[in-house]
């Protein structure tokens, strides 16, 4: 038996799914997503499910379940269920699918906190993160930065500057699996019930700290998994566990790319720290990039706005501009194709 309040489960969701047309049956969340199945953490065990054409029907491949989902199934055989409905999502983290302009990938849903880790060596890049960060942010989850491999070199105060500029919004750990004192306050950080996504590149010790968090080796680490020959293989499924006494955490080992999947312009600043400068400036509706006399620009012309994290807003405005952009092309089309389609309708009619 699965206790699943310790997966996350609260009065909220029990409210969503009164709002259901199954609401009589079970319900799990989304453990792990395979090629063809789902795994399902349900009360009585893991099940491995599959959509019903119901759920499959008229949804976009980012509305399909995605890792921690609570959805609905009916169960069949011993372990096997077809998922029946999707709950409403909260607090999802997006990126943009990798080859497309502006197609969104759900990664997980149902989130409370993002760990964003790199490792302390050439790993480390402060634009990295903004762009982890930014796109938490858009969906009111609480990002965490953690830099692991603490035991080797790197210069610590370099480290501090660098971040000097975000770090009033963004708490910052520094681990090492060397030293267990280094992983007990982010173990403090989580409350129970609380979900935690964790990105960052291939190999910055994500699983590790998964292990080393949960005190036992839950994960395999890339070593164990390549000497196995099936490295490719563990690296394509994300996956939850439990800490105890704690918070859910969840992994996305395929996840080497992440392309922005939102659009605004204001949080970015906020975040980036440059809307006061954004604020003073006169021009209504300024990009803030080559208008002469923008506040923006003058500040990093006088030294007061470093030029790394005005290139960094413009980086990501522009990424963000591009993805809303051709979001908004594809939304003009389909009105244009349901007219048409109304048309066509009224033709038939007479
Ligand atoms: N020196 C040092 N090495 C570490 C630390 N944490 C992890 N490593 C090593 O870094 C390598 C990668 O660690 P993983 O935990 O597999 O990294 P990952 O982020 O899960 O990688 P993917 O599964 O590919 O996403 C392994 O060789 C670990 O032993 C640390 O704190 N210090
Ligand atoms: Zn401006």
């Amino acid at each position: 038996m699965n206790n699943l309040s310790l997966y996350g489960w609260n009065d909220n969701l029990f409210q969503l799914k009164q709002n259901s047309a199954y609401k009589h049956l079970f319900h799990g969340r989304v453990s792990a997503v395979n090629k063809t199945n789902y795994e399902v953490i349900a009360e009585h065990g893991v099940l491995l499910c599959e959509l019903s054409g119901n759920v499959l029907y008229g949804r976009s491949s980012f509305e399909l379940p995605c890792t921690g989902d609570w959805i609905i199934f009916q169960p069949f055989d011993d372990n096997k269920g077809i998922i029946v409905d999707i709950l409403p999502r909260k607090h999802t983290l997006y990126r943009r699918k990798s080859g497309t302009v502006s197609e969104r990938q759900a990664i997980a849903s149902h989130i409370d906190k993002a760990f964003i880790v790199q490792s302390l060596d050439a790993n480390f890049s402060v634009r990295r993160m903004e762009r982890f960060m930014f796109q938490v942010l858009e969906e009111n989850i609480q990002p965490i930065l953690i830099l692991t491999k603490s035991d080797l070199e790197f210069n610590r105060h370099q480290v501090n500057e660098s971040l000097k500029h975000i770090d009033r919004q963004i708490p910052v750990f520094f681990t090492s699996i060397l030293s267990p004192e280094t992983i007990l306050p982010i173990r403090k950080f989580v409350s129970q019930g609380e979900s935690i996504v964790l990105v960052g590149s291939s190999g910055v010790g994500k699983s590790s700290l998964i292990n080393a968090l949960c005190e036992r080796t839950v994960f395999l680490t890339s070593e164990i998994s390549k000497s196995s020959g099936k490295g490719r293989h563990t690296s394509t499924r994300r996956e939850m566990v439990l800490m105890d006494d704690s918070g859910i955490l969840i992994d996305t080992p395929g996840v080497r790319e992440f392309g922005l999947a939102s659009d605004n312009a204001e949080a970015l600043a906020d975040m980036l720290d440059v809307s006061a400068f954004a604020e003073s400036c006169r021009f209504k509706n300024c990009m803030h990039i080559d208008e002469p006399g923008c506040a923006v620009v003058e500040a990093v012309n006088s030294g007061i706005l470093e030029p790394e994290v005005y290139n960094s807003y413009l980086k990501l405005r522009k990424e963000s501009w591009h993805f809303s952009t051709s979001e908004y092309e594809k939304r003009k089309r389909a009105k244009s194709f349901a007219r048409i389609s109304d048309e066509a309708k009224r033709i038939k009619k007479r």
